[in-house]
């Protein structure tokens, strides 16, 4: 116990248990008496409606709240707290009037620096760093981290793919951790993830030896305040939400990183890193730590509220540590939550599965998705964002109030909390009709354009918005790619929750739910050759010599008119569709079955598990012609292919 305790704010005796017990008993109480009797001021005064609750934490609250018909309801925690559906006035706070409302509420009770996080800043310190790592996001630095995301996706896959070979289930939110935790050792700690790193980022919360340790936890989290307040200012140990000694552990980390890293930056090699925690180094590099008088080039994107806030770009050493952490625990859990339904929602719902499948099929082309392949995988997108409109990873953000301002009937008064109730409004029938069925089809261009933009916000809204949001995505959308061109998934009688069973969100609850999904089994085409290669994979880099000789002499022969253009676009694929035509027209002669085509064009000869590549297309149209006797109508392209291979051998 003594140990917990901050021994010099605290004399022996209140090491007591008992005595600690009855001490913290009685502020409870204060508290308590506080909230009922002296804070007396009730949301019905301002033309809210006012919903009484007991000890509930956040999402419950928001869920009672607005469990009827209104879309927006007060109540109080230590002090008053509005939760909406109402998208119009989510627009309003989180976008137009947005100056009034541009912090968090402080709900973190830690002593560490977790508090220095972006997503815990406020005011100007908030405008500060978040002016400093918008760009850390940006589209030439999530290009920049592409490498990183395949490796790591990669490894996730050659992980389910070992499980399906031995018929195993999988637990597949430890996987998704991993795989998110992984991403985030590489880009913001600089590091490998080892096991100690991944079991000391999964625990950065505290996890309370026994039940009422935990129990009064969850009682102060009610009252923020003097949560804080206990936590802050009297520093009692065990009351910090975050575990002390996971974060000593990833702090004594990064130390190391940093270090080298401001060598590297000062020596002109910076460059050579482009992660997230290489461009938090610059920001400390850049002002040499010290925050001084202030950047006067521009304003932080949407707060133009006339302040005239000029905030300099740079961060101190304890800031760049905050903000590798805060990615740890902004970035993690979230994305491996998404993955993880995403994986389940797709086992469910087999023909969207494939239909994810086929979408691959035809867009990617390499081994390695690149970012622009990526971001035409539309079909992908619409259920990775209907997986998070069913099942949000953050149910609800709130906003502080600055000022009281009036919109409409209802007063929102300065110091009160606006909570956005994301899950409720993903799940308002108004805007999502069968709201607890699964369908991607929600997302697609035609009923987007139909909805508020506003009732979709599983990253928050406004210039607060989720800053890891597209790099989620891309990690998402890769992972995808490299397991599902793998495996199928499945869902079979030992999943957790069973087919039909709701599938729920489980808050503040450790440990995490396990959901364990069958990979049923390989995709047909996916046979293995020792060593890991498939037989004609083995062929490829022949084929590519091959293909960039005959491509070369198809070009020279075709500019000095010597084939048809029909030939030529034949041999290149240029006309949409043109693999299909021949390849249907071959299949439907008699005794072509085994035509040499078929080797070349099965999907498990292939990485790329598709038919359509323009770079096997050539030996394709080559197997076609070569070995088949041709239809009369084909006899002039023959020719012309004779001519041509006489020329290229
Ligand atoms: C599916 C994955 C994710 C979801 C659903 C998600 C959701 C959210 C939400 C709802 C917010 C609050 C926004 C608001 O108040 O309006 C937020 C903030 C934030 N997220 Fe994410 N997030 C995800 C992934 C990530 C990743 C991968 C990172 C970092 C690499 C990240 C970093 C942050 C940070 C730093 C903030 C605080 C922003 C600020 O206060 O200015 N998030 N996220």
């Amino acid at each position: 116990m003594q140990g917990l305790l901050n021994t010099e704010l605290f004399p022996e005796y209140f090491f007591n248990l008992t005595g600690f017990i009855f001490i913290v008993t009685v502020l409870l109480g204060f508290a308590f008496v506080y909230n009922s009797l002296w804070n007396v001021e009730r949301w019905e005064k301002y033309g809210v409606k006012h919903v009484d609750m007991g000890i509930m934490e956040l999402t419950n609250m928001a869920e009672v709240a607005l469990g009827g018909q209104d879309a927006t309801a007060g109540a109080r925690k230590d002090h008053l707290v509005l939760f909406t559906r109402d998208v119009e006035l989510i627009k309003t706070i989180g976008t137009t009037d947005f100056s009034n409302f541009y912090n968090h509420p402080e709900i973190l009770a830690t002593t560490s620096h977790f508090g220095q996080g972006l997503f815990f800043l406020r005011d100007e310190q908030w405008k500060r760093v978040r002016q400093i790592m918008s760009p850390t996001f940006s589209t030439s630095k999530l290009k920049g981290m592409s490498n990183v995301i395949q490796a790591c996706a990669t490894d996730m896959a050659r992980v389910i793919e070992e499980h399906a070979r031995e018929e195993k289930l999988v637990a597949v939110y430890n996987l998704a951790s991993r795989f998110s935790a992984s991403i985030i050792a590489k880009t913001a700690f600089g590091q490998e993830m080892d096991d100690k790193f991944f079991r000391r980022a999964s625990k950065l919360f505290s996890d309370w030896p026994n039940k009422w340790q935990r129990n009064l936890v969850l009682i102060l989290m009610r009252f923020p305040r003097f949560h804080r307040f206990l936590v802050q200012k009297l520093r009692i140990g065990f009351l910090d939400v975050c575990d002390v000694d996971s974060l000593v552990y990833l702090r004594s980390l990064l130390e190391h990183v940093i270090a080298e890293r401001e060598r590297a930056q000062r020596n002109g090699k910076g460059g050579d890193y482009k992660d997230l925690l290489q461009s938090l180094v610059a920001a400390k590099v850049a002002g040499d730590g010290r925050v001084g008088e202030g950047d006067r080039s521009s304003e932080v994107q949407g707060l133009s509220n006339g302040a005239g806030i000029r905030p300099e770009k740079t961060l101190t050493h304890d800031e760049v540590i905050a903000q590798s952490f805060i990615i740890l625990f902004a970035g993690l859990e979230t994305t491996a939550s998404t993955l993880q339904y995403c994986l389940y929602l797709l086992a469910s719902h087999p023909e969207i599965q494939e239909k994810v499948y086929t979408e691959m099929q035809e867009v990617v082309d390499s081994e390695h998705p690149t970012y622009e392949e990526i971001s035409k995988l539309h079909y992908m997108e619409q259920v990775i964002n209907e997986t998070m409109r069913l099942l949000p990873p953050v149910s609800i953000v709130g906003r502080d109030a600055i000022e009281t301002k009036t919109y409409g009937d209802i007063t929102v008064p300065d110091g009160s909390t606006v909570y956005l109730a994301i899950k409720e409004i993903h799940k308002d029938p108004k805007h999502y009709p069968n709201p607890e069925v699964f369908d991607p089809e929600r997302f697609n261009e035609e009923e987007k354009a139909k909805r508020d933009p506003f009732a979709f916000m599983p990253f928050g809204v406004g210039p607060r918005i989720c800053i890891g949001s597209r790099l989620a995505m891309q990690e998402l959308k890769t992972v995808l790619v490299h397991i599902l061109r793998k495996v199928r998934f499945e869902l079979n009688e030992t999943t957790v929750p069973k087919k039909g069973e709701e599938l729920k969100i489980i808050y503040f609850e450790l440990p995490k739910p396990m959901y364990t999904i069958q990979i049923q089994k390989k995709r047909e085409a996916d046979i293995d050759f020792p060593e890991g290669k498939r037989e004609a994979e083995a062929f490829w880099p022949i084929f590519r010599v091959h293909h960039q000789k005959s491509r070369y002499i198809c070009d020279s022969v075709y500019r000095g008119k010597a084939i048809s253009r029909q030939l030529h676009e034949y041999m290149y694929c240029s006309r949409e569709n043109i693999a299909d035509d021949i390849l249907n027209a071959k299949c439907k002669k008699q005794d072509n079955e085994k035509l040499s085509w078929l080797r070349c064009v099965q999907v498990g000869d292939t990485n790329l598990n598709r038919q359509r590549s323009s770079s096997v297309f050539t030996v394709v149209v080559e197997d076609v012609l070569a070995d088949t006797q041709m239809a009369a109508s084909w006899v002039d392209l023959y020719n012309d292919y004779t001519i041509l291979t006489m020329l290229i051998a």
